[in-house]
């Protein structure tokens, strides 16, 4: 049968991937496709299972369950490795080497890299060239180890919490790279604890909670599955009240007023007026990633729902 030309090129996949150390199930059946030309954003708690699904996937670990796939087939191939850039958390580099030194000689570990300047330039650290690599800020020093990610023109790449240490013109200046890279048709599995940086960036977002897959969604998507709103009015009715009534997930104080979470805002909100009518300043929105991220893996009863949908 022929190829199917709308049909994203799958890069990589797990397949009921599994993964245990001693008593605990670090990744259970996840199944996760990374396709060319897209973001993923793999989002989730401390311990959630984000590195070791990585693991896999890189091959740098074996699934104990199901299977891993790069490339169409094993991830621990060294071949196959080649063809994906990765850029770690705490990548460790000899200090003395200068910047281009060390972009020089990752960039001869591959078939066709890219010119010199146009990784020092794509990774901003061409002002940086001549410095010792120990000599660098710790944001100048992640800009390098993007640098040395991307200088082999992966088809496939991994970037660990990247933006972690940067500035807010230095992250934004590195998404804007980043969406360059999937322009010209790079998958990217991006792991990150920042939610706007997954926002503004993913096509796709993989939720993962206690070694299992909450959702797999676009951002608008998740949103829409969290399903709630977020209510926020001066109120003289408690907080403490306000959390007992149905359909209130949270409730906190805040500077503008009292903030509420729920799904079922019109009969909360015809309750909240009827409690207090001199209530003012009501706002209603619908919730931010970041909230839907929070009722999403805090919510048995949402992540039930998800899981039902997926
Ligand atoms: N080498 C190991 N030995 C024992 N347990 C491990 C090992 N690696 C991971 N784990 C456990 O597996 C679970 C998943 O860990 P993992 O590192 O994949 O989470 P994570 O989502 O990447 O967390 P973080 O956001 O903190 O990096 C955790 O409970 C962790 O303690």
């Amino acid at each position: 049968m022929p190829d199917d030309p709308n049909r994203p090129t799958v890069l990589a996949r797990l397949e009921a991937a599994g993964k245990r150390y001693g008593a605990v199930q670090a990744l259970d059946a996840v199944d996760l496709a990374i396709h060319a030309g897209q973001v993923l954003a793999v989002l989730g708690a401390n311990g959630a299972g984000k590195t070791t699904a990585l693991g896999l996937l890189t091959g740098r670990l074996s699934p104990d369950a199901g299977r891993a796939e790069l490339f169409g087939g094993d991830p621990r191939d060294p071949r196959r490795r080649r063809g994906i850039g990765v850029m770690l958390q705490d990548g460790e580099l000899p200090d003395t080497l200068r910047v281009a030194e060390h972009v020089r000689l990752f960039s001869s570990y591959y078939p066709s890299p890219r010119p010199l300047a146009e990784t020092l330039a794509l990774a901003g650290v061409a002002d940086l060239a001549r410095r010792p690599y120990g000599a660098l800020s710790g944001g100048q020093k992640r800009r390098v180890q993007f640098a040395l990610a991307i200088c082999g023109r992966p088809p496939l790449l991994f970037v660990d919490e990247p933006t972690v240490g940067l500035d807010v013109e230095s992250r934004r200046a590195f998404w804007a790279v980043l969406r360059q890279l999937r322009g010209e048709g790079t998958g990217i599995v991006l792991t990150t604890h920042y939610l706007e940086e997954a926002d503004a960036l993913a096509d796709r977002i993989v939720l993962m909670a206690g070694g299992r897959l909450l959702a797999d969604d676009s951002p608008a998507g998740i949103k829409a599955r969290a399903d709630g709103k977020r209510l926020r009015a001066r109120s003289t009715v408690a907080t403490a009240e306000l959390a007992s009534w149905p359909g209130v997930l949270r409730v906190h104080d805040t500077a503008a007023g009292t903030e509420l979470v729920t799904r079922e805002a019109e009969q909360v909100l015809r309750r909240w007026l009827a409690a207090d009518p001199g209530l003012a300043e009501l706002e209603v929105r619908p919730l931010s990633l970041e909230e839907a991220f929070v009722s999403l893996t805090q919510d048995p009863v949402a992540a039930g729902r998800l899981e039902q949908a997926a």
